[in-house]
């Protein structure tokens, strides 16, 4: 029983283009994948944390983070595969990427209460911002996306452990950008719960810039 999260941090980061895996980047001075999981754990309500990692770079993570390290796989959802497969007798399972590393604990702490209130799969999820159009392959419009109930989801994402379990279980070659994606596939309900702004996707070099101004205004 208990509160398990999954920390997804063997892509490459190859928008970011810095030369070393993402998530072992600093900002201001600690590596992402560190931010992530001190994140997570200073929320108290997270009992244990799977990295995973850049199979070349398990040694180098471990050093870092206070998470236990494992090897990720060729995609997102291989990695969080390997690393449900490591969780134990967690009844919670969140999904966290390690690129997310200023998620404030109450969006973890409004995750895990959903989850424990009885939802199978939760995301935290803020409003869309921008006018959204959708384009033909040359970048003419094609129409206008309307914007009431559409959402841009982040993580952590939460999940009953069985119900995670089954989806990865089921996810075969598809390739879901994110993991409530499978649960959706197999039917299961996915609900949401308000994100925060700064539980943003550092991506680029952009991103990155406004993480450290973020950790100095803090
Ligand atoms: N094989 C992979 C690919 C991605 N991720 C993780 O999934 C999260 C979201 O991915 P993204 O932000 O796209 O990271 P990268 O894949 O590293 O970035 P890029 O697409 O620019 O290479 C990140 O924490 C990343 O480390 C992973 O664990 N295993
Ligand atoms: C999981 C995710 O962060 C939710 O928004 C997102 O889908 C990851 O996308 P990426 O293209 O793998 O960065």
């Amino acid at each position: 029983m208990g509160v398990a999260a999954v920390v997804p941090a063997a892509g490459s980061g190859l928008r970011l283009g810095a030369g070393k895996p993402k998530a072992l980047v600093e900002v201001a001075g600690v590596a992402m994948v560190a931010r992530a999981v001190d994140g997570l754990l200073a929320s108290g309500v997270v009992d244990e944390v799977i990295v995973v990692a850049p199979p070349e770079h398990v040694e180098e993570m471990a050093f870092v983070t206070a998470g236990r390290v494992v090897p990720g796989g060729h995609d997102r959802v291989a990695s969080v595969a390997l690393g449900l497969a490591e969780v134990g007798d967690a009844d919670v399972v969140l999904v966290h990427d390690a690129a997310r590393c200023l998620c404030p604990s109450s969006v973890v702490e409004a995750v895990v209460s959903a989850v424990r209130a009885g939802h199978g799969a939760v995301v935290p999820a803020i409003p869309v911002a921008d006018t959204v159009r959708r384009v033909d392959p040359d970048g003419h419009v094609v129409d206008l996306v309307d914007r009431t109930g559409l959402l841009a989801v982040q993580t952590p994402q939460g999940f009953d452990a069985d119900v995670l379990r089954r989806a990865h279980a089921a996810a075969g070659d598809l390739r879901a950008t994110d993991d409530a994606g499978l649960v959706e596939a197999i039917g299961g309900e996915v609900v949401t719960v308000p994100g925060d702004p700064r539980a943003f996707k550092i991506t680029s070099e952009l991103d990155l810039a406004m993480a450290e101004a973020l950790v100095a205004a803090l």
